[in-house]
């Protein structure tokens, strides 16, 4: 399985925020590249992705959006648009919601009060965890176990003290070269290389 988070720290929890955002200064549109990049191939999905989107701009809780390819049923397109408003219909159910908590949205969607801290202890349970970092081991030198889960960030870095944790959890630092990417390329990336060696 290969799992990706993407911790969006300008990203709101509310719907209409989160819209208004595209384009805007939290640039949310890369919530629907990274989702895009990690799950579709031409003409079908992949199957062994597991998508996690972290919003972190909120009133109350941090929400965790889980996508799991294999299960989403009512897709509805692949466009930025679509993805979109599946993330605002997830954000819009999880309002009032108690800290970690969790509910179902629809099949393959689930959104959860959860911080990022939270989720990726959770994920080394089952995963390796690599932080992508351009100052990490080059990807095409490291090995991968077969649950691999990738971390990534939007434009505003992820703080000092996080790295700290992720360390103690085993996380490795990988890298996909000099040039600063966006997420939803460095998936693209990811995919690649992993597809190479499958
Ligand atoms: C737009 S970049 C973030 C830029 C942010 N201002 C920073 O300095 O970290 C989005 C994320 O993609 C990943 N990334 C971008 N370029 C990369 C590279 N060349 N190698 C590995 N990861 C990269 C990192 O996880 C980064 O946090």
């Amino acid at each position: 399985m290969r799992a990706f988070v993407l911790r969006a720290r300008a990203a709101p929890t509310e719907s209409q925020p989160l819209l208004a955002g595209i384009g805007g200064d939290a640039h949310t549109e890369i919530l629907a590249h990274t989702l895009m990049n990690a799950i579709f191939v031409a003409q079908s999905h992949r199957e062994d992705v597991v998508v996690y989107l972290v919003l972190e701009s909120t009133r109350d809780y941090s929400r965790t959006l889980c996508f799991t390819a294999a299960e989403m049923q009512d897709i509805g397109g692949f466009h930025e648009q679509a993805l979109l408003k599946k993330i605002a219909k997830a954000l819009d159910a999880s309002q009032g919601m108690g800290k970690e908590q969790r509910k179902q949205v629809e099949a393959g969607l689930t959104v959860e009060t959860l911080s990022f801290e939270r989720l990726v202890k959770q994920l080394a349970q089952d995963y390796t965890l690599y932080m992508m970092d351009r100052k990490g081991t080059p990807m095409r030198e490291q090995h991968f176990s077969d649950n691999a889960c990738f971390l990534l960030t939007d434009h505003i870095p992820m703080p000092k003290k996080t790295f700290n944790s992720l360390k103690r959890l085993g996380a490795e630092k990988i890298s996909l070269g000099p040039t600063m990417l966006f997420a939803s390329q460095c998936v693209v990336l990811i995919h690649n290389e992993l597809d190479l060696r499958d």
